[in-house]
Formats: structure tokens, C-alpha cells, sequence
């Protein structure tokens, strides 16, 4: 069970929508509207379960201003910031624009970005580097592919990119840090990992963490999975020990589907 002994969760559980390339800035708009609508209705806690969305870099100054406007307790982020701070990068988005945003997070190393922006781990060390430098939250993604996965060196392959993504991080960044363990082979793909499987990793990922920065700051870095997650399994994946969280692509999309998410707690309750 993620809950300890006392009832509360060890680390504030996180639920996180990646709308990808999806939703323009006025579709956007309509999804954050109706996905705070329904989380109003239910009553949701926003502080016994963060909630938060990625849309495209296009959408986030409207989703700041109706966030602002209506006083909404959802947290936004970008999908991919740059690694460098100003300049002559065309197409690039400094993580000093999201923080002026209101970007509280940014993912950092999405599969989508690694295979077809070819993303080194090298890059994606310092993009997590200049999150943290312009004060935006990096959510460092890892994972490993269908023929990894089949040759068993899952953990091998998934700890080494964890390594690569947080070299020289003091020991407070490591414990501000988000990581989303998502299989590429679960991505979009219906194919969801077993909660077993997204506790194996989730616990090798925390054991890392603490060899690397000791067990306080282990102790405190959430961990999501992502791949798949809908209505119907986020329960039991959450229910996991090391699993703080999700992180969300297709079912994001839909404002109900997404919600119930959310809400999995009530139906851990109703279990
Ligand atoms: O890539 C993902 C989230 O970042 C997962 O996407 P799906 O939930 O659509 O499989």
C-alpha cells in the first residue's frame, strides 16, 4: 500500500495529464474548465491529491490566465523545456518562459522525445539542470523499449538513464524531483504494465536514489507511472508502495475519464 501505517500517504500523491501534441489553446481552455468543474463537484481535496496537466507550449499562457482568474488549485507545466537559457535557439523554449508562466513543473525526457528528437541523456541532464535553475520542477521520464523489456535488462536500462538524468544534483533538487517511470511498450499502446511491474521499477528507482543521495531524500522524491493509466487500473497501480503517482496521456483527454483518476481513492474505498 502507498497509505503508511497511520492512514496518510508517505508523499502527496501526483496525477498528471501529458495532452502531447492535442488540444489548441481554445480546446484547452474547455478541458481545464470542465476537468475543474468536475473535480468542484466531487469535492475533490486538492491538498491530499496534487493534480496537474501539460498542454502544449501554445496553451499555457490561457490555462495561466483562467487558473489565476478562477482561482483553480491545478498546477501546469510545459512538456520540454531547453537546456540553455537565452539565445540564438530557434524553436526553443527557455525554462525562465515557464517559470514566468506560472509553470510549476516540465517534463523532461518524454520517450516521445528521446526517440524521435533523439534526446541524449546528456542533453536531458542538462534540461533537468535548467529547470531547476530558472525554478520549474523537472518531471525526469524513463523507461525502457519493447526489446529491452524482452530481454530482461529492464531495470539495468531504465537505473542508467535515472543516473544520467540526475548527475549532480544537489541533494534538496533530488528530493524536489519528479520521475515517471513509463515503458515505451505501455505508451499509447492500450498494453498497460502490471501494478507489479510499476513497483518493481518504481522500488529499484527509489533504491538508486537513495545510494545516490541517501534515504531521507529517497524518502521524499515522488515516483509516477505512465502508460496506459485509465479509470479503470489507476487504482490498483497506486495502491502500489513506491508508486506516488501517474502520468497520464490519451485518458487526459477526456475530462470525466481524467477526473475519476484523480479520484482513485474512492475507488480503493469502494474495493
Ligand atoms: O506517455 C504517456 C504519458 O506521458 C502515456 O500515454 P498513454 O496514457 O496515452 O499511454
Amino acid at each position: 500500500m502507498t497509505t503508511s501505517t497511520n492512514g496518510a500517504f508517505d508523499r502527496t500523491p501526483f496525477i498528471a495529464g501529458n495532452w502531447k501534441m492535442n488540444m489548441d489553446h481554445v480546446q484547452g481552455i474547455t478541458l481545464l474548465q470542465k476537468l475543474a468543474w468536475t473535480l468542484s463537484d466531487a469535492k475533490h481535496d486538492y491538498s491530499r491529491v496534487e493534480v496537474a496537466a501539460f498542454p502544449p507550449f501554445t496553451d499555457l499562457r490561457g490555462v495561466q490566465t483562467l487558473v489565476q482568474g478562477d482561482d483553480l488549485h491545478i498546477a501546469y507545466g510545459g512538456q520540454d523545456l531547453s537546456q540553455f537559457d537565452s539565445g540564438a535557439y530557434t524553436g526553443d523554449i527557455s525554462g525562465q518562459f515557464l517559470n514566468k508562466l506560472g509553470c510549476k513543473y516540465v517534463l523532461v525526457g518524454h520517450s516521445e522525445r528521446r526517440t524521435i528528437h533523439n534526446e541524449s541523456d546528456e542533453v536531458l541532464n542538462a534540461k533537468v539542470k535548467a529547470a531547476f535553475r530558472h525554478g520549474v520542477v523537472p518531471v525526469l521520464c524513463v523507461g525502457e523499449g519493447l526489446e529491452i523489456r524482452q530481454a530482461g535488462t529492464h531495470v539495468d536500462h531504465t537505473l542508467q538513464q535515472l543516473r544520467a538524468g540526475v548527475a549532480g544534483l544537489t541533494n534538496e533538487q533530488a528530493a524536489e524531483l519528479v520521475v515517471a517511470y513509463e515503458p515505451v511498450w505501455a505508451i499509447g499502446t492500450g498494453e498497460v504494465a502490471g501494478p507489479e511491474d510499476a513497483q518493481e521499477m518504481c522500488a529499484a528507482i527509489r533504491s538508486e536514489l537513495e545510494t545516490l543521495f541517501g534515504a531521507d531524500v529517497a524518502a521524499k522524491t515522488r515516483l509516477l507511472y505512465g502508460g496506459s493509466v485509465k479509470g479503470n487500473n489507476a487504482g490498483a497501480i497506486l495502491r502500489e508502495r513506491d508508486v506516488d503517482g501517474v502520468l497520464v496521456g490519451g485518458a487526459s483527454l477526456d475530462p470525466a475519464e481524467f477526473a475519476n483518476i484523480v479520484r482513485f481513492e474512492s475507488h480503493l474505498v469502494a474495493d
